[in-house]
């Protein structure tokens, strides 16, 4: 059905780095004029020049101040952000403001917290301009070839950006688009924050079995990637972008014949410069919405020891002050009898954790989403996550996808409600045991895989040790505890009653 309103031809993108240079070239290859705005000359001349190459130089210009930039837009203004988060949004709005108008748009390309979102959101909403808080997933190489991005806003807003935005989107395997309406508000930058969340726990177990292959089989980096190669084309990690592009790294050598991954220092230090943010959100979300997320939990934890090189180096070597040497720590060699069969097992681990961190993000979300009004569409949510983006994996999306178009969300937050998922989990639990298992037993680092099998044993039990840790609040707090068979509420409630297990 054609649009009711005008294409959008012309905009604006302010912040012309990784993300915003891509996707400025991406939008003139769209047929779009793009105005560019960056306080860095330099940054802007890189996307002219690019676009010059590109055959797309003359759609593009820079300018130096609002107003410039403003008075050659078109009607309405549309821009687009791709901007570090937090106050630099506001700076830019408090200086795009006295140029907007009724009917302006403004699409929030950031990682943004999304209570960020909802305050420009209001701020706007008084002027009539439009605000679209829309993530955007798939890093540098996609902003430019085509991005899975992540709207929300009111209908009628999304109804105006759809149309430009689909042209520049992924397009799954069926020809969808990787973009839709998400939700209201700040349900876009909600969702992506998730996503990265979602990205966390898939990329510890992925780095996890790596560090199994590599150090415990022994296996050389070009056999890793033989094997990652073998698991992303059949079987359930089938399709995963983080699978693929682990295989590449693993084959990649420079031109010395060197492989670039044995010149990469053992640190990440992302969250340790505070200019992303989403995966510290959406744990603090997590926890805020009591939702049990520990697949994405450790993946954060291990994300923080490593980024301290120089902490793990202080302790490790107080912790082996008293001996001659630190011996083979960690990890060991593993032997495994049928070595086939162990990495199969390890296939098997490494996508229940990938499937787990789905399972906890879309808990997460589903509870922010009740609480919040965001009005997520699931369905649409799962499809743009099928190309363009980091947490592709086509199995885990078919699998989502099949279940979602037929249930109501609000019924039942967590995907393990659903059969067919949690005997997704049934069914790799013992090869994901076996695993942790094994690594645990040779000291290797397995977080995400740990995570998930206490994930797997504490969601599907009724035989927790928690009758004796409420026991214990209750004897030293008075915080009341239920009796067995007493608990009908259907959802957590305090319970009634006291013991006084030791007169005061
Ligand atoms: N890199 C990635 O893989 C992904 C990043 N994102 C998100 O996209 C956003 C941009 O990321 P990325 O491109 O990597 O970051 P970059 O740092 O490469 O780009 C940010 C750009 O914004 C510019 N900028 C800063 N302040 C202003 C301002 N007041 N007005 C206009 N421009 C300004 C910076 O200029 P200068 O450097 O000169 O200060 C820089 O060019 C972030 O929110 C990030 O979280 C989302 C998905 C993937
Ligand atoms: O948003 C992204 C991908 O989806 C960006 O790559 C972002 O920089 C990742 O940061 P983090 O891993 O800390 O979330």
């Amino acid at each position: 059905m054609a649009s009711k309103h005008p294409e959008i031809k012309k905009l604006a993108m302010i912040g012309c780095g990784a993300m915003g240079g891509g996707m400025a070239l991406l939008f003139a290859e769209k047929g779009c004029e793009v105005l560019l705005k960056d306080p860095s000359n330099e940054a802007m001349d890189k996307v002219i020049e690019q676009g010059k190459k590109d055959g797309v130089g003359n759609q593009i210009t820079k300018y130096q101040t609002y107003e410039d930039l403003c008075k050659n837009l078109g009607e309405p203004k549309v821009f687009v952000w791709s901007l570090p988060h937090g106050t630099v949004g506001d700076s830019v709005l408090e200086g795009l403001m006295p140029y907007l108008k009724m009917g302006d748009i403004i699409i929030d390309a950031a990682n943004e917290m999304w209570e960020n979102t909802e305050r420009r959101q209001g701020k706007c909403v008084t002027k009539g301009i439009r605000y679209v808080g829309m993530g955007v997933s798939g890093g540098y190489q996609a902003a430019r070839r085509g991005p899975s991005m992540c709207p929300g806003s009111d209908s009628e807003t999304l109804d105006i950006v759809l149309p430009l935005l689909e042209k520049a989107a992924a397009k799954a395997p069926d020809g969808t688009p990787c973009v839709a309406k998400i939700g209201t508000g700040g349900a876009g930058h909600y969702c992506k924050m998730i996503h990265n969340g979602i990205e966390h726990g898939m990329m510890s177990a992925v780095a996890e079995a790596w560090g199994i292959m590599t150090k415990g089989l022994g296996m050389s980096l070009d056999e890793v990637g033989d094997e990652l190669h073998r698991w992303n084309k059949t079987g359930e990690l089938q399709g995963t972008f983080l699978i693929r592009i682990g295989a590449e790294i693993c084959q990649t050598k420079d031109d010395k014949g060197q492989h670039v991954l044995d010149t990469v220092e053992d640190k990440v230090v992302q969250d340790f410069t505070g200019e992303e943010g989403t995966g510290i959100w959406s744990n603090t979300e997590a926890i805020n919405h009591h939702v049990p997320a520990p697949t994405l939990t450790v993946a954060h934890y291990l994300r923080l020891a490593s980024g301290d090189l120089h902490q793990r180096r202080t302790i490790k070597s107080t912790f082996f002050s008293n001996t001659s040497s630190d011996g083979d720590w960690p990890p060991q060699k593993l032997n495994p009898s049928d070595r086939p069969a162990f990495l199969e097992d390890l296939r098997k681990a490494t996508y229940l954790a990938c499937l787990a961190s789905y399972a906890q993000g879309l808990n997460i979300i589903a509870k922010a989403d009740a609480a919040n009004h965001f009005n997520v569409n699931y369905v649409s949510l799962l499809q743009i996550w099928r190309a363009g983006c980091i947490i592709q994996a086509d199995h885990i999306s078919s699998l989502l996808l099949s279940i979602y178009a037929n249930h109501k969300t609000a019924d039942s937050p967590n995907p393990m409600y659903n059969a067919e998922i949690a005997g997704e989990f049934k069914r790799m639990f013992p090869a994901l045991k076996r695993v942790v298992l094994q690594g645990t037993e040779a000291d290797h680092v397995v977080p995400a895989m740990g995570a998930t099998l206490e994930y797997v044993k504490q969601m599907t039990s009724t035989e927790l040790p928690t009758s004796f840790y409420e026991a214990e609040l209750d004897y030293f707090g008075r915080h009341m505890y239920d009796r067995k068979g007493e608990d009908k509420a259907g959802r957590p409630e305090m319970g009634k009653f006291h013991y006084e297990w030791k007169p005061a």
